[in-house]
């Protein structure tokens, strides 16, 4: 039986006085990736807001490992395994690689501040460029260095928000391998928002297409025709 790691249920967001997510609905397991798609605007952002506590969710609930998560602080869910990957991956410019890997020690206790070897074999870059500030680095490297200093955290649940953004494809490549060897290691799940339609495609277990705030299609590959999934996407 698969091991089930995220469940919301009815979840809802609002920004001041506008409701954005309409109540989702949707689950998610270890070893899993799973696509969060759909057009601009539908609510995909805000679903990794409420999922890493960046936005409170406003009403639903939230379960992760089988807790219900209250305290949905950013911090707090972080100590819970919960590693979100930012659209625009906001990296510290004026601090180096290193420096940039460290702040992830934040949520976890000293005696595990140290930068595992597995990061410089993911993404071997970054160590040559560890003296280097992140704001000197390429797109293509900051959304690297972004990745390795949400699994320096040792996630649970890893969010990643639409990491081929602007992003060449050679390294565009090295994600996509970095997102399997992931899955492979069956430790966390991973889910994706992801508008490059094939790399998605490629890399996804299951699919959840997003409409106005709301779950308008879900599925795996064995469950949606290609070209559905490619419509209902890009309508
Ligand atoms: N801080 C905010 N205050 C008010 N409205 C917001 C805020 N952030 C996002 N929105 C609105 O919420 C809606 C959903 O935005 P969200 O960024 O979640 O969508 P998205 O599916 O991720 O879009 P994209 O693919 O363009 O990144 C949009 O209409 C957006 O204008």
């Amino acid at each position: 039986m698969a091991d089930n790691l995220l469940q919301i249920d009815d979840l809802t967001l609002h920004y001041g006085g506008s409701q954005i997510l309409n109540g989702i609905s949707m689950d998610a397991n270890i070893g899993e990736v799973v696509c969060v798609m759909g057009t601009n605007g539908v609510g995909k952002t805000s679903l990794l807001k409420a999922l890493s506590g960046t936005h409170a969710h406003s009403g639903g609930s939230y379960q992760l490992a089988g807790e219900t998560i209250t305290k949905t602080s950013a911090h707090a869910l972080a100590k819970n395994g919960v590693a979100y990957v930012p659209q625009g991956r906001e990296i510290f410019p004026f601090l180096t690689v290193k420096e940039n890997l460290e702040t992830g020690f934040a949520c976890l206790p000293r005696s595990e501040h140290k930068i595992p070897d597995e990061i410089f074999d993911l993404f071997p870059i970054l160590k040559d460029f560890l003296a280097r500030r992140g704001g000197d680095l390429s797109g293509g490297q900051q959304q690297q260095l972004a990745i390795a200093r949400a699994l320096i955290t040792r996630p649970k649940l890893l969010l990643l928000d639409e990491p081929t953004e602007g992003i060449q494809p050679n390294i565009i490549k090295q994600i996509g391998d970095v997102i399997r060897h992931l899955r492979g290691q069956s430790d966390m799940c991973i889910i994706l928002v992801e508008q490059f339609f094939d790399f998605a495609y490629e890399l996804g277990d299951r699919f959840v297409v997003m409409d106005r705030g709301a779950v308008k299609l879900t599925g795996t590959t064995d469950t949606i025709p290609k070209d559905t999934l490619r419509d209902a996407v890009s309508v």
